[in-house]
C-alpha cells in the first residue's frame, strides 16, 4: 500500500474539505484506491505554515480553529506563510495548490506550481491561473522532471470533462463547445429569477462557498475565461491567451432584464463557448445569452455547471455535474491524485491490457 506525503498550499474551502475527506476516507482510499494521504505540510497566507515529517492529523487541522498565524502555535510551524520554503522543502511527493485564482498574471500560484516540479514533486490544483496563463511552461516542467501537473478541478470542479475528453473522446474532432461555467453566476441568476437582489444572491453564493475570494471575478465573466481558455487549449488545440477571449458579465443584468426574460419564456445565462473557424482559427467568448426554456442549457441551475461539446463523429456531448462547491472541488484534487496513482503503479496499463 502506498502513502503520498502532500502539501497543502492554501488552506481555504477546498483544501479544508479535501482535509475532511483524508480525516474520513484515508481507510476506504487504502482498501479501494490503494492509497492513503498524509498531510505533511500546509501552507496559508492567514494562518502561517507548519512542516511536520511524520504528518499532521488531518482531524486536529480540521476542528483547532485557528487565528491569524495559528500555524504558528504548533510544532514545526510559523506564523507566516513561507511558501517557497514549504515547496521546496517539505519531504512531500505531491504539492496540492488552492490558493486564490489571480485572473490578471496567475500569481502566486504558478510561481508554486514552478517551484514543486522543479523539485521533482507532482502537483494538483484546481487554480485556474497557472493552466490558463501557464500550462504549457508548466506542462514542460512537469515532463522535465518526470512528474504529473493534474488540474482536472480547474473547470467544472470535480466534474470529469479535461480528462474524460482526453480519455474517451480522442479521435471524435470536438470543434467547439459551449457551456455554464461558472456556479455563482448561474446561482445569482437563478436567485435572482426568484426576486433575491444581486448583492445578496453573490452573498449566499459567498457562503455556500462557491465564490472566488474576489466575487467580481465570478459576475464579470473573468473565471469563465479563464476556463474557456483551458478548454479551448486543451480540447481544440488552441493556444489562446485569456486577453484574447471577448469578456462580458453578468453584472449588468437588472431585475427587469431578468423579468422581461421569463416573460418571454426564456432565461439568462453565462455562456462561455469557443469554435474552430474555416481557417483553423479559435475564437473564444463570454457573454450573457438569452436562452429559450428548450434550449439544454437553460434548465441548469444553481452551481451545476454543464458543457456542450460539439464534435464532427458524435455530435453534441453534453457534460453535467457541480461546477463549484468544497467537497465538489476537494474531489476534483483525489480524481488527480487516483491519476497520478494509476499511471505509477501501472493500473491503468494492466486494466488495458
Ligand atoms: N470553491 C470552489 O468551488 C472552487 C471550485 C473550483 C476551483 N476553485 C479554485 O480553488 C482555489 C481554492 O478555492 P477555495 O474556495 O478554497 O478558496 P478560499 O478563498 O476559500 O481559500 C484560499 C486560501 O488560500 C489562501 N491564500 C491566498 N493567497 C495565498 C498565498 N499567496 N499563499 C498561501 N495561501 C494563500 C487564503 O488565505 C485562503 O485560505 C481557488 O483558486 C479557486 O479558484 C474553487
Ligand atoms: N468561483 C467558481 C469556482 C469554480 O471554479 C465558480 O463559481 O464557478
Amino acid at each position: 500500500m502506498k502513502i503520498y506525503n502532500i502539501a497543502l498550499i492554501g488552506f481555504g474551502g477546498v483544501n479544508r474539505a479535501l482535509t475532511e475527506l483524508i480525516a474520513t476516507k484515508n481507510s476506504l482510499w487504502e482498501r479501494d484506491l490503494g492509497f492513503r494521504l498524509n498531510i505533511v505540510a500546509v501552507s496559508d497566507l492567514y494562518l502561517g505554515s507548519v512542516i511536520s515529517p511524520n504528518g499532521l492529523d488531518a482531524k486536529t487541522l480540521i476542528e483547532a480553529n485557528f487565528a491569524k498565524g495559528g500555524f504558528g502555535r504548533l510544532s514545526g510551524g510559523s506564523a507566516e506563510a513561507d511558501n517557497e520554503t514549504i515547496i521546496k522543502s517539505a519531504p512531500v511527493d505531491i504539492v496540492v495548490e488552492a490558493t486564490f485564482t489571480n485572473p490578471k498574471d496567475g500569481e502566486p500560484a504558478i510561481s508554486h506550481c514552478r517551484w514543486a516540479l522543479k523539485s521533482g514533486k507532482h502537483v494538483v490544483t484546481t487554480n485556474k491561473g497557472p493552466v490558463a496563463i501557464a500550462a504549457q511552461e508548466l506542462k514542460a516542467l512537469a515532463k522535465a522532471n518526470n512528474v504529473h501537473f493534474e488540474y482536472e478541478g480547474s473547470v467544472m470542479s470535480g466534474t470529469p470533462v479535461l480528462r474524460m475528453a482526453e480519455k474517451t473522446l480522442s479521435g471524435a474532432e470536438i470543434k467547439g463547445f459551449e457551456g455554464i461555467l461558472n456556479g455563482t453566476s448561474n446561482f445569482v441568476l437563478g436567485r435572482m429569477e426568484n426576486g433575491l437582489d444581486f448583492a445578496s444572491a453573490v452573498a449566499e453564493a459567498q457562503a455556500l462557498g462557491f465564490a472566488e475570494a474576489d466575487p467580481t471575478a465570478d459576475v464579470e465573466g473573468l473565471d469563465v475565461r479563464l476556463k474557456v481558455v483551458i478548454l479551448a487549449n486543451e480540447l481544440l488545440g488552441a493556444n489562446l491567451k485569456p486577453e484574447e477571449v471577448s469578456c462580458e458579465g453578468i453584472s449588468k443584468l437588472s431585475p427587469s432584464d431578468i423579468d422581461a426574460a421569463a416573460k418571454a419564456n426564456s432565461r439568462w445565462k453565462l455562456i462561455g463557448s469557443a469554435v474552430r473557424n474555416a481557417d483553423g482559427t479559435i475564437t473564444g467568448s463570454v457573454a450573457p445569452k438569452q436562452l429559450p426554456l428548450e434550449h439544454p442549457l437553460a434548465g441548469v441551475n444553481g452551481a451545476t455547471n454543464a458543457v456542450s461539446l460539439n464534435t464532427e463523429l458524435l455530435g453534441s456531448v453534453t457534460v453535467t455535474g457541480p461546477g463549484a462547491g468544497r467537497t465538489e472541488t476537494a474531489y476534483a484534487l483525489l480524481s488527480d491524485i487516483v491519476a497520478i496513482h494509476n499511471a505509477r503503479s501501472g493500473s491503468l496499463a494492466k486494466d488495458a491490457a
